[in-house]
């Protein structure tokens, strides 16, 4: 999978170097590339924005730099997927060649907004299975609006998403929430694919359980009784029911879509 990050801020993304996602990069099931937005600037100074028509405080960021950016990295919906030139290969050093030719097939635009469709586990699966994803960080009150339009008039899918209700700075932080969300999805990621059967926001649509490791006591607190037993249906099942509590407790907007049977059927009083 090819991702692609513009941003005027490209150390921002270092953090992509470490850990699950970095190992993914280092053995190329992750092709991640960072790129300064400021390589398409025309400008000496390198210019991404300016005033915003209407008035209003702030800058907005130029639709024409924006414009030769995405024309460079998301290429032509339909073209053969091309060998991606640009870009830099470690999310730290910020030089970047994004000016070259980078050539790559169809990809789906993601653009990071607090006035966005809320970024769920469905996304993440959903981007997961795309094989060129180009994340657009705006800063300043926003992108020109005309890119997202431009960028759907010429075919490709375009989610601008937002990653909750509260308002960020720029689109960096966001950008390495979803990409760790749905890099870790990709085969070969997490050692134990069945990990992600069981976790939150999962095939089941509940929260994960609590969970124990040793000691059995500690400072006076035991793990529940029925994790020591060894009885595994028991276990499962106290499992699901606890995480039928938690939901029911802490996301009753989640308990509306489970199936009611589970409910009835659980032993809630846990
Ligand atoms: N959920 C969310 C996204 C954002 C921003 C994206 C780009 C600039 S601010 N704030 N909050």
């Amino acid at each position: 999978m090819r991702v692609d990050v513009l941003t005027i801020f490209p150390d921002y993304l270092a953090a992509l170097d470490l850990s699950l996602v970095g190992k993914a990069r280092r053995t190329g099931i992750l092709d991640l590339r960072v790129h300064d937005l400021r390589d398409w600037a025309t400008d000496r100074h390198r210019t991404v924005d300016d005033t915003p028509f209407g008035g209003g405080a702030g800058m907005v960021m130029k639709p024409d730099v924006w414009g030769r950016a995405l024309d460079d990295v998301l290429g032509t919906p339909g073209d053969p997927a091309g060998d991606p030139a640009g870009g830099t290969d470690g999310a730290a050093d910020g030089a970047a060649d994004g000016a070259a030719g980078v050539r790559a097939g169809a990809a789906h635009l993601v653009v990071p907004t607090p006035s966005g469709e809320v970024f769920t586990q469905r996304h993440a699966e959903a981007l997961a299975r795309e094989e060129h994803v180009v994340v657009a960080c705006g800063r300043y009150e926003g992108i020109d609006a005309r890119v997202a339009e431009r960028a759907r008039a010429a075919g490709h899918r375009v989610s601008e998403l937002s990653i909750g209700d509260y308002v960020l700075n720029g689109g960096e932080v966001a950008a390495l929430v979803m990409i760790e969300a749905f890099g870790r999805l990709l085969p070969g990621v997490v050692g134990n694919p069945h990990s992600l059967v069981e976790e939150s926001h999962g095939a089941a649509g509940l929260l994960e359980y609590p969970v124990y490791t040793k000691p059995p006591s500690w400072e006076g607190h035991d793990v529940p009784e029925v994790l020591l037993s060894g009885h595994h249906a028991r276990i499962e099942r106290w499992r699901r029911d606890q995480a039928l509590v938690r939901t029911a407790a802490r996301r009753p907007d989640m308990v509306a879509s489970l199936d009611v049977a589970d409910l009835d059927r659980a032993d809630l009083t846990v």
